[in-house]
């Protein structure tokens, strides 16, 4: 057959999975039915006092809906192939525009920075079809003075990797491991070892500028916009300029008092600011600290944006983030998100995967909200839409054809001030940029919440997971992180889901009730606080009290209980096991969900509330991406890093000293009392508490070392936890 009759991709159905998933999906649903049958009738009856029956019922929907949202991203999923190798030749590729976005080089070490934005640069891609926009929103002389120093490397790392068809493109990686790809030859040899040298010069070169420069991000600077070129990276050789990508480095305008929308601003300057320069029609995404681990990625994003009959509607290719520094089945604080990733299966079989921040190709049509704008709009109308710049607005008609020559930044006055006014602060004012034409501002989850609105208005997109992972990512080391990380993400979410844009209402009447059942549960995701915070402590409340709140041992309703938390449980050990993990990481993720639950999905709704009614203003703060020796080594060893804000260690270590108390109090009367039969499961759950959180109880009383729970942080727990223990026992019937 011909090259080009055959597809450049194939789907197909997970099949196993989703006959596993739809008859669990009946199974349990009909036991859940049978538990509000229960419910219903008993509350009823009840001789007990009756609030902690509604409690427990309201426990008992809640986790119910959100699994009921769930079994949307259940019902068909679908993984997908490609094959490059049909793709048309390199002089039919579509040019590629990779943005790269880094805000505080106090918390993003230069290095890792610039690890990225090498292994970007090379991409097995046509260079001069690459063009790469570093975005800086520190402001920062060490960034930009970095920048220079890696393109200097670059020119010798590329032609090198592309020579020995090297696959592990980011520098840092490929000189930690032995010797990968390349000959046996001796030239191989002595060419490694010159590069290697230069990667050392390079790193010498970044500690230098890190010594002679103020290390942190400016909140307060006019923009400055620079084309890195053999003219500024202090006289490299310049031979090879056709092979290199045009790199610029962009740090947009930022003043204290003027808002600026964090990344999605800071991405929406990128898209202007490309778009007056190189235009290309697909753009890659990438966080500061996300290399390319396969340099083919660009290319399989094509396979799906050049295929003609997915293409008119596609938004974006989206493949996982997957994380360099979490171990599999040491992963702890669940950084690896298997279950977003179980999601955007299922998503693949419906209209497509939601954006994740990093790691997507995206159309850039898709992101000017192009198709909202009526053919014949006045200029004013475009220029409400796209802001003031003429010059930009002509270049969203020009089909991606830049402008300007890409190098006329360097010499042309012109284009100097118009990039200076789109990167300026003030451009955005009274335009629809964030609003219906680039990056959203409504939420701290612009990832999100533009995915959503692609999808909203019509666009699909597809997911994409090959078995070498395209992009690797670090993901936080301790607790602390890991908490205040998901506090802002469930925060964003929880905006979401208050607001006018729920994915119930505006989302179902937009696209398909499958795919805004999975926004849905994603936006409501953080309610799970509440049926937690009630199961954690009620039941254990009401066992140290006497008041039975589940039915006796001799009742047929014991089994639908004992039924459905056993197939919950088997459900997601299933789940786990297919994604090729191991029991651990069930253990795992069950703690971290309920440490989750209890304060980060617990402050962020309680800020949702806040920010609703105008009382606090959602930030968005980088994670910090310094590795700390000692945090690694406890994660290493397998130890929860306790060291996480007070508040936190306080709830959570309060609630598990009421779990201890209840079960241990409270089960040896039990016994004495005879009255097992009616207590046995309200035993069950501390006990499954105590021992599944274990480390807490570690933390607290065993550890030494600095991991451990503070002592101030125990100290006060058990007093907390044994006046509200004695309060309950007091009311012992
Ligand atoms: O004002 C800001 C804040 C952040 N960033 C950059 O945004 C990226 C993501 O920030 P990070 O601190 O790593 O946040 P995470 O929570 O790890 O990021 C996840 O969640 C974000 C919000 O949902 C997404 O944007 C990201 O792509 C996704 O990886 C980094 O490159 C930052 O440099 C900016 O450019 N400007
Ligand atoms: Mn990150």
């Amino acid at each position: 057959m011909e090259k080009s009759s055959l597809p450049l991709n194939e789907w197909q159905s997970m099949k196993t999975q989703r006959a596993i998933n739809r008859l669990h999906s009946f199974i349990h649903g009909a036991a859940l039915s049978a538990l509000f049958y229960y419910r219903s009738t008993s509350i009823a009856k009840t001789s007990s006092p009756i609030l902690p029956h509604l409690l427990i019922f309201t426990a008992e929907l809640t986790l119910s809906c959100i699994w009921l949202l769930s079994q949307a991203s259940l019902w068909n999923p679908v993984a997908r192939t490609v094959y490059p190798e049909r793709l048309p030749g390199d002089d039919h590729l579509p040019c590629v525009d990779v943005f790269v976005c880094t805000a505080d080089p106090a918390k993003e070490p230069s290095l890792e920075v610039m690890n990225t934005v090498i292994s970007a640069m090379a991409l097995d891609y046509p260079p001069n079809k690459l063009h790469l926009y570093v975005s800086d929103d520190g402001g920062s002389l060490v960034t930009l003075r970095a920048l220079r120093r890696a393109r200097g490397f670059a020119k010798v790392w590329i032609p090198f990797c592309r020579k020995y068809r090297v696959k592990d493109r980011c520098p840092g990686v490929y000189f930690l491991r032995e010797v990968v790809g390349g000959g046996s030859d001796d030239h191989f040899f002595v060419e490694k070892k010159a590069i290697e040298k230069a990667y050392e010069d390079f790193k010498n070169s970044l500690c230098k500028i890190i010594a002679e420069e103020d290390v942190k991000a400016s909140r307060d600077h006019s923009p400055i916009i620079e084309v890195i070129s053999d003219a500024n990276s202090n006289g490299t050789d310049s031979s090879n300029d056709d092979e290199m990508p045009l790199v610029v480095y962009v740090a947009r305008e930022k003043r204290p008092s003027r808002p600026h929308n964090f990344k999605a601003g800071a991405l929406n300057v990128l898209l202007r600011v490309s778009g007056m320069m190189s235009n290309s029609p697909y753009i890659l995404s990438l966080d500061c600290d996300m290399y390319c681990n396969d340099p083919t990625s660009a290319r399989q994003a094509m396979c799906f944006h050049l295929d003609p009959k997915l293409s008119r509607n596609l938004a974006f290719v989206q493949f996982p983030q997957i994380f360099h520094n979490i171990r599999r089945n040491h992963d702890i604080y669940d950084g690896a998100l298997r279950f977003i990733w179980t999601k955007w299966d299922g998503l693949n079989g419906l209209i497509g995967p939601g954006l994740t921040g990093t790691a997507f190709y995206i159309k850039r049509e898709a992101l000017y909200g192009i198709r909202k704008l009526q053919p014949n709009a006045n200029p004013n109308q475009v220029k409400e839409y796209y802001g003031s710049s003429n010059d930009f607005i002509k270049s969203i008609s020009k089909i991606y054809r830049p402008n300007y020559p890409t190098n006329a930044l360097l010499t042309d006055e012109a284009l100097k001030k118009e990039v200076q006014l789109l990167a300026s602060c003030s451009y955005d004012n009274g335009t629809k940029w964030g609003q219906e034409v680039g990056y959203r501002y409504f939420a701290v989850v612009e990832d999100y919440f533009t995915g959503f609105n692609l999808h909203c208005e019509g666009w699909n997109s597809v997911y994409l997971n090959p078995s070498r992972p395209c992009f690797l990512g670090s993901s936080p080391m301790s607790l602390g992180d890991t908490l205040v990380q998901n506090t802002r993400w469930f925060l964003g979410l929880s905006q979401v889901a208050l607001s006018k844009y729920s994915p119930l209402v505006y989302g179902a009447l937009r696209m398909s009730v499958l795919q805004s059942m999975v926004y849905a549960e994603l936006a409501y995701y953080a309610i799970y606080f509440l049926p937690v915070y009630i199961l954690a402590l009620v039941p254990q409340l009401c066992l140290l009290a006497g008041v039975p709140l589940y039915p006796e041992v001799s009742s047929p309703f014991f089994v639908v209980f004992v039924f459905i938390f056993v197939s919950s449980q088997l459900k997601h050990a299933q789940e786990v096991t297919a994604s090729g993990d191991s029991l651990t990481t069930w253990a795992n993720e069950q703690r971290v969900w309920v440490m989750k639950s209890l304060t980060s999905y617990f402050f962020a709704s309680v800020n949702a509330i806040l920010e609703k009614i105008g009382l606090t203003k959602a930030t968005f703060v980088p994670t910090s991406k310094v590795m700390d020796d000692q945090v690694a080594k406890l994660y290493q060893m397998g130890k929860y890093d306790f060291q996480a804000p007070p508040l936190f260690m306080v709830i959570l270590c309060t609630l598990y000293m009421v779990n201890l108390a209840s079960f241990v109090v409270r089960f040896g009367r039990v016994l004495q009392n005879g009255r097992m039969n009616e207590m046995v499961m309200q035993a069950f759950l501390p006990l499954f508490g105590v021992v599944m959180h274990y480390p807490l109880m570690e933390g607290m009383v065993l550890r030494k070392d600095g991991g451990r729970v503070s002592p101030s942080v125990s100290i006060l727990s058990i007093v907390i936890s044994s006046i509200v223990s004695a309060f309950a026992a007091l009311i012992a019937r």
